[in-house]
């Protein structure tokens, strides 16, 4: 049993504990070393400067920002806060951690073990059901029983091949209108909300996301502001249902007459299946542009699918989105909906001792026609025993844990039994949105 689940046990397991360091909350004035102890940890090349530092104090206010310091200095940082997260039919309370680094000089000395456990523990205390992250290497969170519940990858379209089959503004279904910055300070904020609720772990854009995003607050570290075309669809009534943002950039200067210039996608916020087709028609007709390329988008795009050519649409870029950790079990799970019913046993294992047990989760047709969870403690034999990051693979709805199993992850005591784990919560998302960073 001791290899069976996912969760790398490696409690306890990390040499030196940094004794010396104090862990406490960061102070205002340390906020510009703060932000320059996370800029190395991410390898950015430029400092930032005090304004920069101010900013991001303000931009995380509220927040719960642990910091490490020996001998003075900031050697740690750790953040996290409150969000209302999106889950399959509804929201749950969610830990989303960020800003998370440890200086060269301290590393694997046990401190991100501290600061996470500290973390994962008063989460857990304060009633949420999980905890959310977007990882920087795929190798550092599996150990806290975070799993891969969504995934991302880049789409790029070659302009000159691609052929739409459909042209929903030619067909009256959607106005496009280019609009500047200045025009989307109510309207982007109300369709990413309307887009935001279906879709699965995804994270809200609220504080300072969409000021900064629309230049209204100057983000003092940049260049000299970026343009950023928008153009906004419209139902005929005059309905807002979707939002593309971009970038666009290449050299026209030289001897190349050829269309050179990339559209890079920031945003493509999308409410109908209409708007998803105008706006990538849209950035696909950029003048001058030879390829349109859109990061951090769902491997489940439908791009491909309005091309006469579906070739002409590249994935590329697979790889981890968000991870999720379940800190309580029937809160996960009753807190969701589902798209299939039925029960089962299941046994959680977890070395953190967070959110492990057995426990009955029985899934029937709810009023309204959807599943609903209930879950209760039991004693019955499992039908299935999984680690708790096999189960943050699947509990937004999008895994399956039919890799876990096939990796001997999976202890299935029931034949059958992981599949139905799997049938019973996924839950495709429906929403198709230009994926938010923490
Ligand atoms: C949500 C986010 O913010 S993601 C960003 C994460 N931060 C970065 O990538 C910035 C650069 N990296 C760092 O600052 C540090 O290396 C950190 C924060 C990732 C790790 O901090 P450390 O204090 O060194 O980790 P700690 O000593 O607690 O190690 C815990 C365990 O994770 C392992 N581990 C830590 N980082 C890594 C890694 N990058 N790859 C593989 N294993 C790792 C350690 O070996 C250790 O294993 P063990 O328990 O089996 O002994």
């Amino acid at each position: 049993m001791g290899s069976v689940v996912g969760v790398t046990t490696t409690a306890g397991a990390t040499a030196g504990t940094a004794a010396g360091v104090e862990v406490r909350d960061l102070r205002q004035e340390e906020a510009t070393e703060w932000a320059r102890l996370c800029s190395r940890g991410f390898l950015e090349t430029r400092a930032p400067t005090e304004a920069a530092g101010d900013l991001r104090w303000r931009r995380t206010e509220g927040h719960r920002r642990r910091v490490g310091v020996d001998g003075g200095r900031l050697i740690a940082s750790f953040r996290s806060y409150g969000v209302d997260l999106p889950v399959p039919g509804g929201h749950l309370p969610a830990d989303a951690i960020s800003s998370v680094v440890v200086a060269a000089s301290h590393r694997r000395q046990g401190l991100l073990r501290r600061l996470m456990t500290e973390d994962l523990r008063a989460a857990k205390d304060r009633g949420d059901a999980l905890a959310v992250l977007i990882a920087s290497e795929a190798p550092i969170y599996g150990r806290y029983g975070f799993g891969t519940a969504t995934t991302a990858c880049r789409w790029e379209l070659d302009v000159r091949e691609a052929r739409f089959r459909g042209d929903p503004v030619r067909d009256g279904a959607v106005v496009l209108d280019h609009v500047s910055d200045a025009d989307l300070v109510d309207v982007a904020p109300r369709l990413f909300a309307r887009v935001h609720a279906t879709a699965a772990g995804e994270h809200p854009r609220d504080g300072l996301w969409w000021p900064m995003a629309l230049g209204l607050v100057e983000d003092p570290d940049a260049d000299a502001r970026e343009q950023r075309p928008a153009v906004v669809a419209r139902e005929p009534g005059g309905d807002v249902v979707g939002l593309l943002r971009y970038r666009a950039g290449g050299d026209l200067s030289g001897g190349d007459r050829r269309r050179a210039a990339q559209v890079r996608v920031l945003d493509l916020l999308a409410a109908t299946p209409a708007a998803t087709a105008a706006l990538w028609r849209a950035a696909a007709e950029v003048d001058l542009a030879a390829s349109v390329v859109a990061d951090h988008r769902p491997t489940t795009d439908p791009l491909p699918l309005l091309l006469a050519d579906a070739r002409a649409a590249v994935r590329s870029h697979d790889a981890d989105f968000v991870w999720a950790r379940v800190l309580d079990v029937p809160a996960a799970l009753e807190g969701r909906r589902y798209a299939a019913t039925g029960g089962l046993v299941l046994e959680v294992v977890d070395p953190l001792g967070l959110a492990g047990g057995r426990w009955r989760l029985d899934v029937t047709a709810d009023d309204a026609g959807t599943g609903a969870a209930e879950v209760t403690a039991t004693t019955a034999e499992p039908d299935v025993v999984v680690g708790v990051d096999v189960l943050g693979t699947v509990v937004l709805g999008q895994g399956s844990p039919a890799p876990a199993l096939a990796a001997g992850l999976v202890d299935e005591r029931t034949p059958g039994a992981a599949a139905r784990l799997g049938t019973l919560l996924a839950h495709p998302s429906s929403a198709v949105l230009t994926r938010t960073w923490f």
